[in-house]
Protein backbone atom coordinates (compact mmCIF):
# COMPACT_ATOMS: atom_id res chain seq x y z
CA UNK A 1 0.00 0.00 0.00
CA UNK A 2 1.11 3.42 -0.77
CA UNK A 3 1.45 6.04 1.40
CA UNK A 4 -1.06 7.89 -0.48
CA UNK A 5 -4.09 5.04 -0.44
CA UNK A 6 -3.43 4.60 3.61
CA UNK A 7 -4.12 8.15 4.32
CA UNK A 8 -7.55 7.79 1.93
CA UNK A 9 -8.36 4.80 4.26
CA UNK A 10 -7.33 6.72 6.99
CA UNK A 11 -10.01 9.57 5.71
CA UNK A 12 -12.53 7.17 4.17
CA UNK A 13 -13.09 5.43 8.25
CA UNK A 14 -14.25 8.26 10.03
CA UNK A 15 -17.28 8.31 7.45
CA UNK A 16 -17.74 4.41 7.28
CA UNK A 17 -17.67 4.52 11.07
CA UNK A 18 -20.60 6.67 11.05
CA UNK A 19 -22.61 5.32 8.61
CA UNK A 20 -22.46 2.13 10.53
CA UNK A 21 -23.11 3.45 13.41
CA UNK A 22 -26.17 5.11 11.80
CA UNK A 23 -27.58 2.07 10.50
CA UNK A 24 -26.78 -0.30 13.66
CA UNK A 25 -28.79 2.39 15.33
CA UNK A 26 -31.36 2.68 13.07
CA UNK A 27 -31.78 -0.88 12.98
CA UNK A 28 -32.14 -1.08 16.95
CA UNK A 29 -34.40 1.98 16.58
CA UNK A 30 -36.31 0.03 14.10
CA UNK A 31 -36.83 -3.39 16.53
CA UNK A 32 -37.78 -1.33 19.33
CA UNK A 33 -40.35 0.35 17.09
CA UNK A 34 -41.62 -3.03 15.93
CA UNK A 35 -41.41 -4.70 19.77
CA UNK A 36 -43.43 -1.39 21.51
CA UNK A 37 -45.90 -1.60 18.41
CA UNK A 38 -46.75 -5.09 18.73
CA UNK A 39 -47.02 -5.02 22.54
CA UNK A 40 -49.26 -2.13 22.42
CA UNK A 41 -51.28 -3.59 19.80
CA UNK A 42 -51.60 -7.43 22.00
CA UNK A 43 -54.49 -7.75 23.50
CA UNK A 44 -55.73 -6.01 26.95
CA UNK A 45 -55.90 -7.89 30.04
CA UNK A 46 -55.50 -8.76 33.94
CA UNK A 47 -52.25 -8.24 35.57
CA UNK A 48 -50.54 -11.89 35.54
CA UNK A 49 -48.77 -12.36 38.95
CA UNK A 50 -45.30 -13.65 38.54
CA UNK A 51 -45.23 -17.45 38.02
CA UNK A 52 -48.33 -18.62 38.25
CA UNK A 53 -49.52 -15.49 35.90
CA UNK A 54 -53.97 -15.39 36.28
CA UNK A 55 -53.93 -19.51 36.79
CA UNK A 56 -55.48 -18.58 40.31
CA UNK A 57 -57.80 -16.38 39.08
CA UNK A 58 -59.87 -19.32 37.10
CA UNK A 59 -61.68 -20.81 40.49
CA UNK A 60 -63.35 -23.46 39.72
CA UNK A 61 -65.59 -22.08 36.56
CA UNK A 62 -62.72 -20.66 34.35
CA UNK A 63 -65.90 -19.47 31.98
CA UNK A 64 -67.50 -17.67 34.11
CA UNK A 65 -63.98 -15.75 34.77
CA UNK A 66 -63.84 -15.47 30.92
CA UNK A 67 -66.93 -13.78 30.52
CA UNK A 68 -66.42 -11.47 33.45
CA UNK A 69 -62.73 -10.02 31.78
CA UNK A 70 -64.43 -10.18 28.43
CA UNK A 71 -67.29 -7.13 29.97
CA UNK A 72 -64.37 -5.69 31.14
CA UNK A 73 -61.51 -5.77 28.54
CA UNK A 74 -63.31 -6.96 25.10
CA UNK A 75 -63.97 -9.78 23.39
CA UNK A 76 -60.53 -10.29 23.13
CA UNK A 77 -58.42 -10.30 26.15
CA UNK A 78 -55.58 -12.03 27.00
CA UNK A 79 -54.36 -13.83 29.94
CA UNK A 80 -50.87 -15.78 30.97
CA UNK A 81 -51.17 -19.32 32.66
CA UNK A 82 -47.91 -20.14 33.87
CA UNK A 83 -45.33 -18.83 31.66
CA UNK A 84 -47.54 -19.37 28.82
CA UNK A 85 -49.94 -16.27 26.99
CA UNK A 86 -53.67 -17.67 26.10
CA UNK A 87 -55.87 -15.02 23.89
CA UNK A 88 -59.50 -15.39 24.79
CA UNK A 89 -62.18 -15.59 21.97
CA UNK A 90 -65.26 -14.48 23.40
CA UNK A 91 -68.90 -13.76 21.35
CA UNK A 92 -69.18 -12.79 17.71
CA UNK A 93 -65.10 -12.32 16.91
CA UNK A 94 -65.58 -16.45 17.37
CA UNK A 95 -66.88 -16.49 14.10
CA UNK A 96 -64.27 -14.14 13.03
CA UNK A 97 -61.55 -15.88 14.01
CA UNK A 98 -62.84 -19.77 13.19
CA UNK A 99 -64.22 -19.12 10.25
CA UNK A 100 -63.29 -15.49 8.66
CA UNK A 101 -59.45 -16.37 9.53
CA UNK A 102 -59.90 -20.28 9.90
CA UNK A 103 -57.15 -21.69 8.87
CA UNK A 104 -54.86 -18.94 11.30
CA UNK A 105 -57.01 -19.90 14.74
CA UNK A 106 -57.02 -24.29 13.65
CA UNK A 107 -54.47 -25.44 15.30
CA UNK A 108 -53.63 -27.38 18.66
CA UNK A 109 -51.12 -26.22 21.61
CA UNK A 110 -47.72 -27.71 22.14
CA UNK A 111 -49.31 -29.72 25.34
CA UNK A 112 -48.04 -31.63 27.52
CA UNK A 113 -51.37 -33.72 27.74
CA UNK A 114 -51.93 -33.81 24.07
CA UNK A 115 -49.06 -35.60 23.42
CA UNK A 116 -49.92 -38.35 25.57
CA UNK A 117 -53.53 -39.15 23.96
CA UNK A 118 -53.36 -41.84 21.41
CA UNK A 119 -49.61 -41.78 21.92
CA UNK A 120 -49.04 -38.16 20.34
CA UNK A 121 -50.95 -39.29 16.81
CA UNK A 122 -54.44 -38.38 18.19
CA UNK A 123 -56.65 -36.32 15.05
CA UNK A 124 -58.58 -34.35 18.14
CA UNK A 125 -55.97 -33.14 19.50
CA UNK A 126 -53.20 -33.07 17.09
CA UNK A 127 -51.91 -29.63 15.27
CA UNK A 128 -53.23 -28.58 11.99
CA UNK A 129 -51.26 -29.82 9.02
CA UNK A 130 -52.01 -31.43 5.23
CA UNK A 131 -51.51 -35.16 6.74
CA UNK A 132 -54.04 -33.77 9.77
CA UNK A 133 -56.57 -32.50 7.29
CA UNK A 134 -56.95 -36.05 5.11
CA UNK A 135 -56.87 -37.71 8.46
CA UNK A 136 -59.82 -35.65 9.30
CA UNK A 137 -61.35 -36.14 5.96
CA UNK A 138 -61.52 -39.65 6.64
CA UNK A 139 -62.67 -40.11 9.98
CA UNK A 140 -65.79 -37.56 8.86
CA UNK A 141 -66.84 -39.63 6.06
CA UNK A 142 -66.45 -42.75 7.91
CA UNK A 143 -68.45 -41.68 10.83
CA UNK A 144 -71.02 -40.52 8.26
CA UNK A 145 -71.41 -43.57 6.25
CA UNK A 146 -72.02 -45.59 9.62
CA UNK A 147 -74.59 -42.84 11.09
CA UNK A 148 -76.15 -40.20 9.31
CA UNK A 149 -75.66 -40.78 5.55
CA UNK A 150 -79.00 -42.21 4.47
CA UNK A 151 -81.81 -43.29 6.37
CA UNK A 152 -80.85 -46.79 6.25
CA UNK A 153 -77.82 -46.09 8.49
CA UNK A 154 -80.11 -43.33 10.65
CA UNK A 155 -82.36 -46.70 11.27
CA UNK A 156 -79.89 -48.77 12.36
CA UNK A 157 -78.19 -46.35 14.91
CA UNK A 158 -82.41 -46.15 15.90
CA UNK A 159 -82.36 -50.02 16.27
CA UNK A 160 -79.35 -49.53 18.23
CA UNK A 161 -80.41 -46.82 20.61
CA UNK A 162 -84.16 -48.28 21.43
CA UNK A 163 -82.61 -51.33 22.11
CA UNK A 164 -79.90 -49.42 24.55
CA UNK A 165 -83.24 -47.48 26.01
CA UNK A 166 -84.97 -51.07 26.65
CA UNK A 167 -81.61 -52.25 28.73
CA UNK A 168 -81.49 -49.33 30.32
CA UNK A 169 -85.18 -48.77 31.49
CA UNK A 170 -85.37 -52.14 32.59
CA UNK A 171 -82.46 -51.41 35.31
CA UNK A 172 -83.89 -47.98 36.04
CA UNK A 173 -86.71 -49.87 37.25
CA UNK A 174 -84.91 -52.59 39.11
CA UNK A 175 -82.87 -49.80 41.16
CA UNK A 176 -85.76 -47.99 41.78
CA UNK A 177 -87.78 -50.71 43.02
CA UNK A 178 -84.81 -52.02 45.35
CA UNK A 179 -84.00 -48.44 46.59
CA UNK A 180 -86.40 -45.98 45.56
CA UNK A 181 -83.64 -43.27 44.82
CA UNK A 182 -80.84 -44.33 42.91
CA UNK A 183 -77.72 -42.19 41.09
CA UNK A 184 -78.04 -42.75 37.46
CA UNK A 185 -74.96 -41.36 36.40
CA UNK A 186 -72.97 -44.54 35.73
CA UNK A 187 -75.78 -46.39 33.82
CA UNK A 188 -76.29 -43.27 31.46
CA UNK A 189 -72.57 -43.55 30.23
CA UNK A 190 -72.89 -47.70 29.71
CA UNK A 191 -76.15 -47.08 27.80
CA UNK A 192 -74.36 -44.38 25.43
CA UNK A 193 -71.37 -45.70 25.05
CA UNK A 194 -72.75 -49.27 23.93
CA UNK A 195 -74.64 -47.09 21.51
CA UNK A 196 -71.44 -46.45 20.17
CA UNK A 197 -69.57 -49.23 20.64
CA UNK A 198 -71.68 -51.36 18.43
CA UNK A 199 -71.43 -48.73 15.84
CA UNK A 200 -67.15 -49.08 16.10
CA UNK A 201 -67.08 -52.60 16.96
CA UNK A 202 -70.36 -54.43 16.60
CA UNK A 203 -70.97 -55.29 19.91
CA UNK A 204 -72.45 -53.98 22.80
CA UNK A 205 -71.43 -55.07 26.98
CA UNK A 206 -73.59 -55.80 29.53
CA UNK A 207 -73.80 -53.62 32.57
CA UNK A 208 -71.50 -56.12 34.63
CA UNK A 209 -69.07 -55.98 32.81
CA UNK A 210 -66.23 -54.64 34.72
CA UNK A 211 -63.49 -53.66 32.09
CA UNK A 212 -65.95 -51.99 29.69
CA UNK A 213 -67.16 -49.89 33.13
CA UNK A 214 -63.57 -48.84 33.65
CA UNK A 215 -62.72 -47.98 30.59
CA UNK A 216 -65.58 -45.68 29.96
CA UNK A 217 -66.23 -44.86 33.26
CA UNK A 218 -63.28 -42.30 33.76
CA UNK A 219 -63.82 -39.45 31.82
CA UNK A 220 -64.17 -37.31 34.20
CA UNK A 221 -60.37 -37.70 34.92
CA UNK A 222 -59.64 -37.35 31.45
CA UNK A 223 -61.74 -34.13 30.60
CA UNK A 224 -60.14 -32.34 34.02
CA UNK A 225 -56.55 -32.31 32.35
CA UNK A 226 -57.67 -31.51 28.84
CA UNK A 227 -59.80 -28.92 29.35
CA UNK A 228 -58.67 -24.84 29.12
CA UNK A 229 -57.09 -23.97 32.44
CA UNK A 230 -55.56 -27.53 32.60
CA UNK A 231 -52.28 -26.64 35.34
CA UNK A 232 -50.44 -29.05 34.29
CA UNK A 233 -50.06 -27.98 30.79
CA UNK A 234 -49.14 -24.34 31.08
CA UNK A 235 -46.88 -25.05 34.33
CA UNK A 236 -45.01 -28.48 33.06
CA UNK A 237 -42.17 -27.80 35.34
CA UNK A 238 -45.01 -29.48 37.99
CA UNK A 239 -44.13 -32.78 36.28
CA UNK A 240 -41.11 -33.12 37.73
CA UNK A 241 -40.99 -33.24 42.24
CA UNK A 242 -44.22 -34.92 44.00
CA UNK A 243 -47.28 -32.95 44.15
CA UNK A 244 -50.83 -33.17 43.50
CA UNK A 245 -50.88 -32.22 40.06
CA UNK A 246 -48.36 -34.51 38.98
CA UNK A 247 -50.21 -37.74 40.74
CA UNK A 248 -53.05 -36.28 38.59
CA UNK A 249 -50.82 -35.99 35.25
CA UNK A 250 -49.46 -40.26 36.33
CA UNK A 251 -53.29 -41.30 36.37
CA UNK A 252 -54.11 -39.44 33.12
CA UNK A 253 -51.07 -41.45 31.33
CA UNK A 254 -52.29 -44.41 32.96
CA UNK A 255 -56.22 -43.94 32.09
CA UNK A 256 -55.02 -42.96 28.57
CA UNK A 257 -53.02 -45.71 28.02
CA UNK A 258 -55.11 -48.30 29.33
CA UNK A 259 -58.39 -46.69 26.78
CA UNK A 260 -55.57 -47.25 24.39
CA UNK A 261 -54.91 -50.74 24.80
CA UNK A 262 -58.45 -51.35 24.36
CA UNK A 263 -58.80 -49.74 21.25
CA UNK A 264 -55.76 -51.68 20.39
CA UNK A 265 -57.19 -54.82 21.59
CA UNK A 266 -60.64 -54.52 19.76
CA UNK A 267 -58.49 -53.59 16.29
CA UNK A 268 -56.39 -56.67 16.65
CA UNK A 269 -59.61 -59.16 17.24
CA UNK A 270 -60.67 -57.20 13.79
CA UNK A 271 -57.97 -57.67 11.80
CA UNK A 272 -58.10 -61.27 12.53
CA UNK A 273 -61.40 -61.61 10.93
CA UNK A 274 -62.02 -58.86 8.38
CA UNK A 275 -62.75 -60.20 5.19
CA UNK A 276 -62.78 -57.87 2.20
CA UNK A 277 -66.20 -58.56 1.21
CA UNK A 278 -68.02 -57.03 3.53
CA UNK A 279 -67.40 -54.19 6.25
CA UNK A 280 -68.83 -54.99 9.22
CA UNK A 281 -68.40 -51.93 11.43
CA UNK A 282 -66.77 -48.92 11.66
CA UNK A 283 -63.20 -50.73 12.47
CA UNK A 284 -63.05 -52.70 9.51
CA UNK A 285 -64.26 -49.54 7.80
CA UNK A 286 -61.08 -47.48 8.56
CA UNK A 287 -58.86 -50.80 8.62
CA UNK A 288 -59.25 -50.52 5.02
CA UNK A 289 -59.42 -46.71 4.72
CA UNK A 290 -55.73 -46.55 6.11
CA UNK A 291 -52.55 -47.24 4.90
CA UNK A 292 -52.62 -45.41 1.24
CA UNK A 293 -51.83 -42.64 -0.52
CA UNK A 294 -54.43 -40.12 -1.56
CA UNK A 295 -55.04 -38.81 -5.43
CA UNK A 296 -54.40 -35.16 -5.25
CA UNK A 297 -51.13 -32.74 -6.06
CA UNK A 298 -50.12 -33.44 -2.55
CA UNK A 299 -50.35 -37.27 -2.48
CA UNK A 300 -51.02 -37.49 1.49
CA UNK A 301 -50.33 -40.63 2.78
CA UNK A 302 -53.01 -42.18 5.18
CA UNK A 303 -50.85 -43.60 7.92
CA UNK A 304 -52.01 -47.24 9.02
CA UNK A 305 -50.46 -45.99 12.88
CA UNK A 306 -53.41 -43.59 12.72
CA UNK A 307 -56.05 -46.29 12.82
CA UNK A 308 -56.45 -46.53 16.37
CA UNK A 309 -55.53 -43.00 17.21
CA UNK A 310 -58.36 -41.90 14.82
CA UNK A 311 -60.91 -45.12 16.77
CA UNK A 312 -59.92 -43.40 20.02
CA UNK A 313 -60.96 -40.07 19.03
CA UNK A 314 -64.28 -40.82 17.67
CA UNK A 315 -65.66 -43.27 20.49
CA UNK A 316 -63.63 -41.20 23.32
CA UNK A 317 -65.19 -37.81 22.21
CA UNK A 318 -68.83 -40.08 21.19
CA UNK A 319 -69.31 -41.11 24.56
CA UNK A 320 -68.48 -38.44 26.80
CA UNK A 321 -69.96 -35.94 25.48
CA UNK A 322 -73.00 -37.72 24.62
CA UNK A 323 -73.22 -39.36 28.13
CA UNK A 324 -72.79 -36.07 30.01
CA UNK A 325 -75.57 -34.08 27.67
CA UNK A 326 -78.07 -37.75 28.47
CA UNK A 327 -77.11 -36.73 32.46
CA UNK A 328 -78.09 -32.67 31.70
CA UNK A 329 -81.14 -33.77 30.11
CA UNK A 330 -82.35 -36.50 32.98
CA UNK A 331 -81.44 -33.84 35.56
CA UNK A 332 -83.50 -31.12 34.13
CA UNK A 333 -86.16 -33.10 33.39
CA UNK A 334 -86.39 -33.82 37.19
CA UNK A 335 -85.58 -30.42 38.09
CA UNK A 336 -88.46 -28.96 35.59
CA UNK A 337 -91.22 -31.39 36.41
CA UNK A 338 -93.69 -28.79 34.40
CA UNK A 339 -91.16 -29.38 31.42
CA UNK A 340 -91.01 -32.96 31.54
CA UNK A 341 -94.85 -33.15 31.45
CA UNK A 342 -95.13 -31.00 28.18
CA UNK A 343 -92.59 -33.36 26.59
CA UNK A 344 -94.68 -35.99 27.50
CA UNK A 345 -97.59 -34.34 26.43
CA UNK A 346 -96.02 -33.29 22.59
CA UNK A 347 -94.80 -37.22 22.16
CA UNK A 348 -98.05 -38.16 23.02
CA UNK A 349 -99.80 -36.26 20.71
CA UNK A 350 -97.90 -37.36 17.71
CA UNK A 351 -97.09 -40.49 18.87
CA UNK A 352 -99.68 -43.07 20.13
CA UNK A 353 -99.02 -45.36 22.82
CA UNK A 354 -98.90 -48.36 19.77
CA UNK A 355 -96.35 -47.38 18.40
CA UNK A 356 -92.62 -46.09 19.75
CA UNK A 357 -91.09 -42.68 18.23
CA UNK A 358 -88.85 -42.87 15.62
CA UNK A 359 -86.56 -40.55 13.80
CA UNK A 360 -89.03 -40.16 11.08
CA UNK A 361 -91.26 -37.98 14.09
CA UNK A 362 -88.37 -35.50 14.87
CA UNK A 363 -89.91 -32.72 12.56
CA UNK A 364 -93.33 -33.48 14.29
CA UNK A 365 -91.88 -32.40 17.96
CA UNK A 366 -90.94 -28.93 17.66
CA UNK A 367 -90.85 -28.60 21.37
CA UNK A 368 -88.82 -32.00 21.83
CA UNK A 369 -85.78 -30.00 19.66
CA UNK A 370 -86.39 -26.78 21.23
CA UNK A 371 -85.92 -28.28 24.71
CA UNK A 372 -82.88 -30.00 23.24
CA UNK A 373 -81.38 -26.74 21.86
CA UNK A 374 -82.06 -25.13 25.38
CA UNK A 375 -80.38 -27.61 26.95
CA UNK A 376 -77.24 -27.41 25.31
CA UNK A 377 -77.92 -23.43 25.66
CA UNK A 378 -78.21 -23.51 29.16
CA UNK A 379 -75.79 -25.55 30.40
CA UNK A 380 -73.50 -25.09 27.75
CA UNK A 381 -71.57 -28.19 28.67
CA UNK A 382 -68.73 -27.84 26.89
CA UNK A 383 -68.26 -24.26 27.65
CA UNK A 384 -64.62 -24.06 25.85
CA UNK A 385 -63.43 -26.07 22.78
CA UNK A 386 -60.62 -28.27 22.99
CA UNK A 387 -57.94 -25.37 23.10
CA UNK A 388 -56.72 -23.70 19.71
CA UNK A 389 -53.35 -22.59 18.86
CA UNK A 390 -52.84 -19.91 15.86
CA UNK A 391 -50.82 -21.76 13.00
CA UNK A 392 -49.56 -17.83 11.73
CA UNK A 393 -48.44 -14.73 13.12
CA UNK A 394 -52.30 -13.40 12.83
CA UNK A 395 -54.29 -10.62 13.73
CA UNK A 396 -58.22 -10.09 15.48
CA UNK A 397 -59.84 -7.23 16.35
CA UNK A 398 -56.71 -5.24 15.40
CA UNK A 399 -54.97 -6.82 17.72
CA UNK A 400 -51.61 -9.25 16.86
CA UNK A 401 -51.40 -12.61 17.87
CA UNK A 402 -48.10 -14.27 17.18
CA UNK A 403 -47.48 -17.94 15.61
CA UNK A 404 -48.22 -20.71 18.33
CA UNK A 405 -50.29 -18.27 20.47
CA UNK A 406 -52.78 -20.65 23.09
CA UNK A 407 -56.33 -20.13 22.04
CA UNK A 408 -59.08 -20.37 24.47
CA UNK A 409 -62.77 -20.44 22.22
CA UNK A 410 -65.32 -19.27 25.14
CA UNK A 411 -68.63 -21.02 23.59
CA UNK A 412 -70.28 -19.99 26.91
CA UNK A 413 -69.68 -16.56 26.31
CA UNK A 414 -72.02 -16.67 23.41
CA UNK A 415 -75.06 -19.00 24.87
CA UNK A 416 -75.19 -16.65 27.80
CA UNK A 417 -75.12 -13.48 25.74
CA UNK A 418 -78.05 -11.11 27.27
CA UNK A 419 -77.71 -8.98 23.68
CA UNK A 420 -78.54 -12.26 22.09
CA UNK A 421 -81.06 -14.11 24.73
CA UNK A 422 -83.76 -12.26 26.31
CA UNK A 423 -83.19 -13.76 30.16
CA UNK A 424 -80.44 -15.76 29.17
CA UNK A 425 -79.90 -17.28 32.90
CA UNK A 426 -83.63 -19.15 32.67
CA UNK A 427 -84.33 -22.88 31.11
CA UNK A 428 -87.24 -22.19 28.68
CA UNK A 429 -87.67 -23.78 25.51
CA UNK A 430 -90.23 -21.87 24.35
CA UNK A 431 -87.21 -19.14 23.27
CA UNK A 432 -86.82 -21.71 20.42
CA UNK A 433 -90.33 -22.03 19.14
CA UNK A 434 -91.92 -19.50 16.69
CA UNK A 435 -95.35 -17.73 16.26
CA UNK A 436 -96.94 -21.03 14.24
CA UNK A 437 -94.94 -23.00 17.36
CA UNK A 438 -92.47 -24.32 14.95
CA UNK A 439 -88.53 -24.53 15.39
CA UNK A 440 -86.93 -21.19 14.90
CA UNK A 441 -83.82 -22.77 12.87
CA UNK A 442 -82.26 -19.34 12.63
CA UNK A 443 -82.16 -18.81 16.55
CA UNK A 444 -81.63 -22.70 16.87
CA UNK A 445 -78.40 -22.50 14.57
CA UNK A 446 -77.42 -19.55 17.23
CA UNK A 447 -76.32 -22.20 20.11
CA UNK A 448 -72.61 -22.69 20.31
CA UNK A 449 -71.27 -25.91 21.35
CA UNK A 450 -70.39 -28.07 18.48
CA UNK A 451 -67.84 -24.93 17.93
CA UNK A 452 -67.08 -23.85 13.99
CA UNK A 453 -64.81 -23.59 11.37
CA UNK A 454 -62.23 -26.24 10.61
CA UNK A 455 -62.43 -27.70 14.35
CA UNK A 456 -65.94 -28.28 13.94
CA UNK A 457 -67.34 -31.60 15.99
CA UNK A 458 -67.34 -34.54 13.36
CA UNK A 459 -70.32 -36.16 15.38
CA UNK A 460 -73.24 -32.75 15.52
CA UNK A 461 -75.42 -34.79 13.50
CA UNK A 462 -75.18 -38.09 15.08
CA UNK A 463 -75.14 -36.40 18.02
CA UNK A 464 -78.46 -34.23 17.53
CA UNK A 465 -79.88 -37.55 16.84
CA UNK A 466 -78.90 -39.72 19.45
CA UNK A 467 -80.30 -37.50 21.84
CA UNK A 468 -83.66 -36.43 19.96
CA UNK A 469 -84.31 -40.76 19.93
CA UNK A 470 -83.20 -40.73 23.54
CA UNK A 471 -85.03 -38.21 24.95
CA UNK A 472 -88.73 -38.81 22.91
CA UNK A 473 -88.03 -42.41 23.81
CA UNK A 474 -87.77 -41.85 27.75
CA UNK A 475 -90.71 -39.29 27.30
CA UNK A 476 -93.17 -42.10 25.59
CA UNK A 477 -91.64 -44.72 27.78
CA UNK A 478 -91.37 -43.64 31.81
CA UNK A 479 -91.50 -40.93 34.10
CA UNK A 480 -88.76 -39.08 36.38
CA UNK A 481 -88.84 -37.58 39.59
CA UNK A 482 -85.74 -36.38 42.30
CA UNK A 483 -85.57 -37.25 45.70
CA UNK A 484 -87.61 -34.73 47.75
CA UNK A 485 -84.19 -35.59 50.58
CA UNK A 486 -82.11 -34.09 48.33
CA UNK A 487 -83.64 -31.88 45.49
CA UNK A 488 -81.89 -31.74 42.22
CA UNK A 489 -79.33 -28.58 41.58
CA UNK A 490 -77.78 -27.45 38.59
CA UNK A 491 -74.03 -27.87 40.08
CA UNK A 492 -71.20 -29.09 37.83
CA UNK A 493 -67.68 -30.23 38.09
CA UNK A 494 -65.02 -28.05 35.68
CA UNK A 495 -63.63 -29.80 32.64
CA UNK A 496 -64.01 -30.39 29.15
CA UNK A 497 -67.27 -31.26 29.59
CA UNK A 498 -69.53 -29.90 32.85
CA UNK A 499 -70.89 -32.46 34.62
CA UNK A 500 -73.14 -32.04 36.64
CA UNK A 501 -72.41 -33.16 40.28
CA UNK A 502 -74.42 -36.84 41.39
CA UNK A 503 -78.07 -36.51 42.08
CA UNK A 504 -80.74 -39.02 42.55
CA UNK A 505 -83.76 -40.08 40.64
CA UNK A 506 -86.73 -42.81 40.85
CA UNK A 507 -88.13 -44.10 37.42
CA UNK A 508 -91.83 -45.20 36.88
CA UNK A 509 -92.96 -46.92 33.61
CA UNK A 510 -95.73 -45.38 31.98
CA UNK A 511 -97.13 -48.66 30.96
CA UNK A 512 -95.28 -51.66 30.56
CA UNK A 513 -92.81 -52.99 28.89
CA UNK A 514 -93.71 -54.87 26.21
CA UNK A 515 -93.46 -51.96 23.16
CA UNK A 516 -89.68 -51.91 24.07
CA UNK A 517 -89.87 -55.65 23.87
CA UNK A 518 -91.68 -56.39 20.72
CA UNK A 519 -89.91 -53.44 19.19
CA UNK A 520 -86.46 -55.05 20.00
CA UNK A 521 -87.43 -58.76 19.08
CA UNK A 522 -88.26 -57.15 15.28
CA UNK A 523 -85.02 -55.92 15.27
CA UNK A 524 -83.25 -58.80 16.09
CA UNK A 525 -85.78 -60.63 13.56
CA UNK A 526 -84.89 -58.22 11.13
CA UNK A 527 -81.12 -58.59 11.81
CA UNK A 528 -81.21 -62.59 11.55
CA UNK A 529 -83.08 -61.84 7.58
CA UNK A 530 -79.89 -59.29 7.35
CA UNK A 531 -77.74 -62.44 7.69
CA UNK A 532 -79.48 -64.95 6.14
CA UNK A 533 -79.85 -62.79 2.92
CA UNK A 534 -76.05 -62.18 3.56
C1 LIG B 1 -73.51 -33.38 22.15
C2 LIG B 1 -72.43 -34.02 21.76
C3 LIG B 1 -71.16 -33.35 21.34
C4 LIG B 1 -70.69 -32.09 21.56
C5 LIG B 1 -71.38 -30.96 22.31
C6 LIG B 1 -69.39 -31.98 20.93
C7 LIG B 1 -68.61 -30.84 20.92
C8 LIG B 1 -67.33 -30.78 20.40
C9 LIG B 1 -66.44 -29.66 20.53
C10 LIG B 1 -66.77 -28.34 21.22
C11 LIG B 1 -65.29 -29.98 19.93
C12 LIG B 1 -64.01 -29.13 19.85
C13 LIG B 1 -64.01 -28.24 18.66
C14 LIG B 1 -62.87 -27.24 18.69
O1 LIG B 1 -61.83 -27.53 19.26
O2 LIG B 1 -63.07 -26.13 18.21
C15 LIG B 1 -65.43 -31.30 19.39
C16 LIG B 1 -64.45 -31.94 18.68
C17 LIG B 1 -64.58 -33.23 18.20
N1 LIG B 1 -65.68 -34.05 18.32
FE1 LIG B 1 -67.42 -33.59 19.24
N2 LIG B 1 -69.08 -33.17 20.35
C18 LIG B 1 -70.13 -34.04 20.55
C19 LIG B 1 -70.25 -35.32 20.09
C20 LIG B 1 -69.33 -35.96 19.30
C21 LIG B 1 -69.51 -37.28 18.72
C22 LIG B 1 -70.76 -38.14 18.84
C23 LIG B 1 -68.37 -37.57 18.04
C24 LIG B 1 -68.06 -38.82 17.25
C25 LIG B 1 -68.34 -39.02 16.07
C26 LIG B 1 -67.46 -36.44 18.18
C27 LIG B 1 -66.20 -36.35 17.64
C28 LIG B 1 -65.38 -35.25 17.73
C29 LIG B 1 -64.03 -35.20 17.17
C30 LIG B 1 -63.30 -36.32 16.43
C31 LIG B 1 -63.54 -33.92 17.46
C32 LIG B 1 -62.18 -33.33 17.08
C33 LIG B 1 -62.33 -32.46 15.85
C34 LIG B 1 -61.04 -31.77 15.42
O3 LIG B 1 -60.17 -31.55 16.25
O4 LIG B 1 -60.94 -31.44 14.24
N3 LIG B 1 -68.09 -35.49 18.96
N4 LIG B 1 -66.68 -31.77 19.69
Amino acid sequence: MTSEEISEVIRASPRSLLLTSLSLLVTVRLCLWIQRYLRLHSPPGPFPWPIVGNAAQLGCAPHLYFTRMAKKYGNVFQIKLGSRTVVVLNGDVIRTALIKKGADFAGRPDFTSFRVVSNGKSMAFGNYSEQWKAHRKVAQSTVRAFTTINMKTKKTLESHVVSEVRELLYLFLEKSAEKKYFEPRSYLIISIANVMSAVCFGKRYSYTDSEFRTIVGRNDQFTKTVGAGSIVDVMPWLQYFPNPIKSIFINFKKLNAEFYDFIQNKVSEHRKTIKSSIIRDMTDAFIFAMNRKLTGPLGVFLDKERICPMITDIFGASQDTLSTALQWIILILVRFPDVQARLREEVDKVVDRSRLPTIEDQSQLPYVMAFLHEVMRYTSFIPVTIPHATTNNTTIEGYHIPKGTVVFINQWSVNHDPGRWMNPEVFNPLRFLDASGALDKDLSSNVLIFSMGKRRCIGEELSKIKLFLYTSLLAHQCLFSADPESPPKMDFEYGLSLKPKNFKITVTHRDTMDLLDSSVEKLLDGVKTEDRAG
